[in-house]
């Protein structure tokens, strides 16, 4: 990695005396989702993809999933800080890459880290989507080694896509329990509110707090008309 590149893609905000807006969707019992979309500049936002694809050494594990054995359907890779515990995910254990071995992703990480105060995420897990048939099904980052209730910062780079939360089964919101209400119309309310969706921007920043892991599930699913390549950044904290 060339020196030129850290200097070239500090990320800026477009508009420096401006913070990015941000939208916030309160997903109820203490889980929220903060969404930025225009976090990084366009500009910033192609030169971190160029280097992201070309740099970072990518592979497609073969991951257990319902007791089957087949390939995880993206790219990945991982970073962590030193003396951290093994993360194991489906069955694989990810080799941890050290973040001085890619300066730039310093950079991002230090940009999430002003844009979110108190912050402190010490691992990256990285997914390159390399066209519509590449996706993540329907999970949540509830492993033990993050804690109760941890903040992940999602940043998004390349094609769109869409990112969808669902309540886990099970997972009824108080506010909304209402017992004189008919069932039907119960039911066709809580469709609503029990499922969002995202499309996330180039160069945009999504973050994952309170109980949204413990109580709600992600995927980006496949899409026939993304035919080109996204790549996705989300930050951790390993407690
Ligand atoms: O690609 C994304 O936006 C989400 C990735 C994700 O959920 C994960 O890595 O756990
Ligand atoms: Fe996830």
């Amino acid at each position: 990695m060339s020196s030129k590149f850290t200097t070239v893609c500090k990320p800026t905000n477009p508009n420096p005396n401006e913070a990015p807006k941000r939208q916030i969707l309160d997903l109820g019992n203490e889980s929220e989702v903060v969404y930025i979309p225009r976090f990084l500049s366009f500009h910033d936002s192609w030169n971190f993809f160029d280097f992201l694809n070309n740099e970072i050494p990518w592979t497609r594990p073969t991951v257990r999933v319902f007791g089957r054995s087949c390939p995880q359907p993206r790219d990945t890779c991982y970073i962590a800080s030193p003396g951290l515990p093994e993360l194991v995910y489906s069955g694989y254990q990810p080799h941890a890459y050290s973040w001085d071995d890619f300066p730039p992703l310093k950079d991002i990480l230090e940009a999430v880290h002003k844009a979110l105060p108190g912050s402190n995420f010490n691992s990256l897990l990285l997914n390159r989507y390399k066209g519509g048939n590449d996706s993540v099904g329907w999970h949540s980052d509830d492993e033990k080694l993050y804690g109760s209730a941890p903040e992940i910062a999602s940043v998004s780079f390349g094609c769109e896509r869409d990112f969808l939360l669902k309540k886990k089964p099970g997972k009824v919101s108080i506010e909304r329990r209402n017992d004189e209400e008919p069932a039907s119309k119960r039911l066709k309310r809580s469709s609503h509110v029990d499922q969002h969706s995202f499309t996330l921007k180039h160069g945009s920043l999504l973050v994952m707090r309170g109980y949204t892991q413990r109580d709600w599930l992600h995927s980006v699913p496949k899409r026939a008309k993304a035919d080109a390549t996204r790549i996705n950044l989300t930050f951790r904290r390993v407690v």
